[in-house]
């Protein structure tokens, strides 16, 4: 689906259905030892997408965390998307973008990425959001926050059966997010999700990424 990366979700025939989608932490004080820790869990197993996602920083910040994550992705196969900013996933030839709900339409997107980006939408905990995102054209939907959250604050909490009655109606693909672990990402698999997005328990995980990766991969592929 992505140019630089592959955020095929597992309905092309691969052995896992639901992947992994990462998303960074809102803050990275020392690029390069994230890189480093990016590297390093990208190479300890199956990963779809890296989303960046700095809050509350300045474009030029966003600029270099990019210049310097995305090669990194690539290097790995995965797809690397921008939060928030379509103008600057165009600037910095990203694989695409995430819109919120406040962050612009599917179709301005669109005009400016063209139709070999990806364009994800935040739906919450609504079907009618992710209708209305699938018709303006959208390459997946979000549904969250599944589970408690410290990474953002959210007042919607959908339940799994969201993924199912999505997947039953569309094969347009779905990511869940929202304190998603290891120990509870196969409930949301089995539900129909194509996807899993996960910030802390990869970025705070005590064992490092690399294992909380392998931990992810090892969850979503068991029966
Ligand atoms: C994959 C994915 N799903 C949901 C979100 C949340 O987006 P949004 O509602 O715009 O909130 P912020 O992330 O911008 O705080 C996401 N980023 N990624
Ligand atoms: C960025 C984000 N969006 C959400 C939503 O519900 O739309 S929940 C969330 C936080 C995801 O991070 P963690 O894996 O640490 O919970
Ligand atoms: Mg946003």
């Amino acid at each position: 689906m992505a140019a630089g990366g592959d955020m095929e979700d597992g309905n092309g025939g691969t052995e896992q259905r639901c992947r992994l989608y990462l998303i960074t932490p809102a803050r990275i004080d020392d690029l390069d030892a994230f890189a480093r820790d990016l590297d390093s869990a990208l190479a300890a197993g199956d990963v779809a997408c890296l989303q960046l996602r700095l809050k509350d920083v300045g474009d030029d910040v966003i600029r270099t965390a990019a210049r310097r994550l995305m090669p990194v992705a690539h290097a790995h196969g995965v797809a690397f998307l921008i939060n928030d900013r379509a103008d600057l996933a165009v600037e910095l030839d990203a694989d695409g973008v995430h819109l919120g709900q406040g962050d612009g339409s599917v179709a301005e997107a669109r005009s400016l990425l063209g139709h070999g980006k990806d364009i994800g939408v935040t739906c919450h905990d609504s079907l009618h959001l992710a209708y209305e995102a699938g018709e303006g054209g959208a390459d997946y939907v979000a549904f969250g926050a599944f589970f408690p959250t410290q990474t953002k604050e959210t007042q919607h909490t959908p339940d799994a059966d969201i993924l199912t009655v999505w997947d039953e109606v569309t094969e347009l693909p779905s990511v869940a997010i929202g304190g998603i672990t290891p120990e509870n990402c196969k409930t949301l698999a089995a539900a129909g999700a194509h996807f899993v997005a996960v910030s802390g328990a990869v970025w705070s995980d005590p064992r490092g990424p690399a294992m909380a990766v392998k931990a992810f991969n090892a969850a979503l592929a068991a029966d």
